[in-house]
């Protein structure tokens, strides 16, 4: 078998949201032939664990060109550390952290960071989610775990809660929801500042935070306080949600945090009887955003019954229902998501940064 020709072949490889092959990036790491089955190891720097599914529409080509029977994917996700622009000390043993954010509330932001965060999971990462969202704190509630409490022995640190897979921490574990209510800005931002940095989170490759709604002094404060790696923004097609979206964005860029890209939720509805789609809100509303404030639209999420139902059960969708069309969706979102972090950012070396101690 010529292995140069195989690695010919794979550098052909690359995925729309992919800046790099898999040979020219270094994610190739064997190509042997065992008997007749072709192995082929890959280690990915990002949380991708479905490209697999892609991977083998090369199937067929690579046992002609070797004349294997089969071909068998080896792939292994060892997430890289990216360096953050603000200068702040990373948080031990995290090595990404990706901010979720929305101008207005009530564009499904939670919804969209715990999903994100469970197919960020389901594309083999360790995920943990930070619910900054100090004065209307849902991830509790949508992780089914709602009167849960971290627990402290050194009374130092605490541990985080285990839901679905995800470490959590929430301000909504630790105080009543009417005593955070009355919190002024800086109270609320080093409230959370103690709880990222007092959880034991252990090693995570992606924290993903859920910021308070709105772009006000908060959510800079907040944004700047936590080594954010890069944020995402979430919006529904509404001009004026829309408006606040670019605002959004406009606000990370000021403060030199990346903007990974705009999620639209509630997009259109999908009738369950005839499958007809229609655009409740208006269309192309993302579209737009995107194109005019160059940043990726990275998904676009329908308006759902079931969703609503599932997150307010505390079963998110990724988890309740993992092969559905809503599920398949924030799959794709968490692979463009994590790959537009890795190829966007600049690795730095993990033991260094993430120090767990
Ligand atoms: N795509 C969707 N289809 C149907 N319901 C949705 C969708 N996205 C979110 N919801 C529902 O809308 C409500 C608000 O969602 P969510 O709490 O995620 O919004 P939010 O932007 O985080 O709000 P806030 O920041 O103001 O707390 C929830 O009941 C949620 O289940």
């Amino acid at each position: 078998m010529n292995n140069e020709q195989i690695s010919a072949r794979l550098a052909q490889f690359r995925p729309p949201h992919w800046a790099q092959d898999p040979v020219g990036a270094g994610f190739v790491r064997g190509i042997a032939l065992e008997r007749d089955e072709l192995v082929i190891s890959l280690v990915l720097p990002f949380a991708e664990l479905a490209v697999e599914a892609a991977l083998h529409g090369l199937d067929a080509e690579l046992c002609a060109l070797s004349g294997a029977r089969s071909v068998r994917w080896q792939l292994r996700v060892d997430v890289a550390t990216l360096a953050r622009t603000n200068e702040i000390q990373g948080v031990a043993g995290v090595r990404n952290i990706i901010a979720v954010s929305s101008g207005k509330g009530g564009v499904g932001k939670s919804t969209t960071a715990v999903n994100l965060a469970l197919a960020l999971k389901r594309q083999g990462a360790r995920v943990g989610i930070l619910d900054a969202d100090v004065y209307g704190p849902s991830i509790p509630l949508m992780l089914g775990v709602p009167d849960a409490r971290p627990e402290s022995d050194d009374g130092k640190t605490m541990s985080p809660i285990e839901a679905h897979g995800l470490k959590a921490n929430s301000i909504g574990f630790l105080v009543a929801a009417d005593d955070a209510t009355i919190w002024r800005g800086p109270m609320a931002s080093k409230a959370l500042s103690q709880i990222l940095r007092e959880t034991r989170w252990g090693e995570l490759d992606y924290l993903v935070v859920d910021l308070p709604p709105g772009t006000g002094d908060i959510q800079i404060t907040i944004a700047q306080q936590v080594p954010t790696t890069a944020a995402l923004v979430v919006t529904t097609p509404q001009n004026v949600a829309l408006a606040d979206a670019v605002k959004g964005i406009n606000m990370f860029r000021k403060v030199n945090i990346p903007v990974l890209g705009v999620i639209e939720n509630m997009s259109y509805h999908q009738c369950g009887a005839c499958g007809h789609r229609e655009a409740l809100f208006g269309e192309g509303g993302g579209v737009r955003v995107s194109t005019e404030h160059q940043v990726p639209l990275l998904g676009q999420l329908p308006l759902d019954a079931n969703l609503c139902r599932q997150m307010d059960r505390g079963t998110p969708t990724v988890a309740a229902d993992p092969d559905g069309h809503i599920a398949r969706a924030y799959l794709d979102i968490a692979a463009r998501v994590a790959a537009g972090l890795y190829f966007t950012g600049k690795t730095i070396p993990t033991s260094l940064y993430t120090r767990l101690v």
